[in-house]
């Protein structure tokens, strides 16, 4: 698989549901456009590694330095711990600990563990993802 390059957009539909999704690079070079296409969104969802034990402190810092822009204030945060089907992934408790989400206090946050790798989890992240929709005219 290709790492994301600039941004993609996905529109997935279950039931009576579309849901229009940004896929935002996580390249250094590309984090800097992210507070310009999660502005106005129903939801922000933040996707880390989760056995990737040495970047955490860097996921941490960029998710804190984006959530302080005033024009995401308020916008409901879903974390997704990814590749819980490695041996070396953190627990969700120690992934919450290590990306300081118990601070934040100006929005709903929800964090979820999953694979896309062996589809854990999954149904999960779109319930939460249409039940944070808003419906668009
Ligand atoms: N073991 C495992 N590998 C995964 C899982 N999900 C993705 N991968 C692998 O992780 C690598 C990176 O995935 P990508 O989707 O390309 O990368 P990305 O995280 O979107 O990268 P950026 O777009 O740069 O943020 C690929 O080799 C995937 O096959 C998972 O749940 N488990
Ligand atoms: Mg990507």
């Amino acid at each position: 698989m290709i790492p994301t390059v600039g941004f993609n957009m996905r529109k997935v539909t279950k039931g009576n549901v579309t849901i229009k999704l940004w896929d935002l690079g996580g390249q250094r070079r590309f984090r800097s456009m992210w507070e310009r296409y999660c502005r106005g969104v129903s939801a922000i969802l933040y996707l880390v590694d989760a056995a990737d034990r040495d970047s955490i402190p860097i996921s941490r810092s960029e998710l804190h330095e984006l959530l302080v822009k005033p024009s995401l204030s308020g916008i409901p945060l879903l974390v997704l711990g990814n590749k819980i089907d490695k041996s070396e992934a953190l627990s969700k408790q120690a992934l919450v600990d290590q990306l300081g989400l118990e601070s934040i206090a100006d929005r709903e946050v929800c964090c979820y563990m999953i694979s896309c790798k062996e589809s854990i989890n999954i149904d999960a992240v779109i319930d939460w993802l249409i039940k944070h929709s808003k419906t668009v005219k």
